[in-house]
């Protein structure tokens, strides 16, 4: 029986998970680093918990500081439990990706409603058995999250795309040529990266709200020339401080509880459990 933890004596309300340079949101006020041990093993790090403007966080940078973790070795079952046992409701997670359109420029933010997986041996799940849980991913995202993080994006006058399909490929190699071409023509996916599954289906079992702000770094292999990973680096580093701004705006506008008239991500596993 999946039986999530009880009450912690550390407590946070709002979960920032950090991709592809962002291992320090740098916004956190009275940060305390919690080291907190799951039944999947170990987080991808410590946990910066704190405050931002009044609200309690916690922060976790996926690959770990010093990206040490690559897409497909990071323990995302231990990473959710463990922002779930601090008591988190909300995760908005920030990722760098691949633009398989034009009009998705690098340094451009997206706000992913869809996702298609192409990972291959990842741990999907926290319901393994012998209770079996099958939860809707029709509409994987906190649509209340979302329209959170756009309106706050819109007013900062950034460049902010309302929806996109994510592909997630297994990693850690970039696509060839020709996947790229049908992830983006026959697929019609809008960007790409490498971490998104099994995160967000995670988050949805653990009943908490999420979404994903993706900082378009490149375009992927479609175009004349192909990404590299030296080019995400460098183009999250132009951008990382815009993540921060929009997060240091998003935080305290967020409600305590989740809005269950605008969501019903803490409500999935009503439906999924046999
Ligand atoms: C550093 S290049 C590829 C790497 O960047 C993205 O990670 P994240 O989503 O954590 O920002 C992509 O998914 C790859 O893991
Ligand atoms: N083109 C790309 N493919 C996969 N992951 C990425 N992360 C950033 N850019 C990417």
């Amino acid at each position: 029986m999946v039986q999530f933890p009880p009450e912690p004596p550390v407590r946070a309300e709002i979960g920032i998970i950090g991709g592809s340079g962002l291992y320090d949101p740098g916004i956190v006020e009275e940060p305390r680093e919690v080291k907190v041990y799951t039944p999947y093993g170990e987080p991808s790090d410590y946990i910066i918990v704190g405050t931002v403007r009044g609200r309690r966080v916690a922060f976790l940078p996926r690959h770990g500081r010093g990206h040490r973790i690559p897409p497909h070795k990071i323990n995302y079952r231990a990473n959710i439990w463990a922002l779930k046992s601090l008591g988190v409701r909300w995760i908005i997670s920030v990722s760098a990706v691949g633009s398989l359109r034009e009009d998705y420029r690098p340094g451009d933010m997206v706000v992913p409603d869809q996702f298609i997986d192409m990972t291959k041996k990842r741990e999907y799940t926290f319901f393994d058995g012998p209770v079996v849980a099958h939860v809707s991913m029709a509409d994987p995202f906190c649509e209340h999250l979302r329209q959170e993080i756009i309106k706050v994006g819109k007013e900062l006058g950034f460049r902010i795309h309302e929806h996109g399909t994510y592909i997630c490929i297994e990693g850690p190699r970039f696509s060839t040529r020709a996947e790229s071409r049908i992830w983006k023509d026959v697929f019609k996916a809008d960007i790409i990266g490498m971490t998104l599954v099994p995160e967000v289906n995670l988050a949805c079992e653990a009943q908490i709200c999420y979404a994903t702000i993706a900082l378009v770094t490149d375009y992927d292999v479609w175009a004349d020339r192909p990404v590299t990973a030296e080019e995400v680096t460098r183009v999250m580093k132009e951008n990382t401080e815009r993540a921060r701004r929009l997060l240091y705006e998003l935080i305290p506008r967020l409600p305590e509880a989740p809005d269950t008239a605008r969501c019903s991500c803490c409500r999935s596993l009503e439906t999924a459990l046999l």
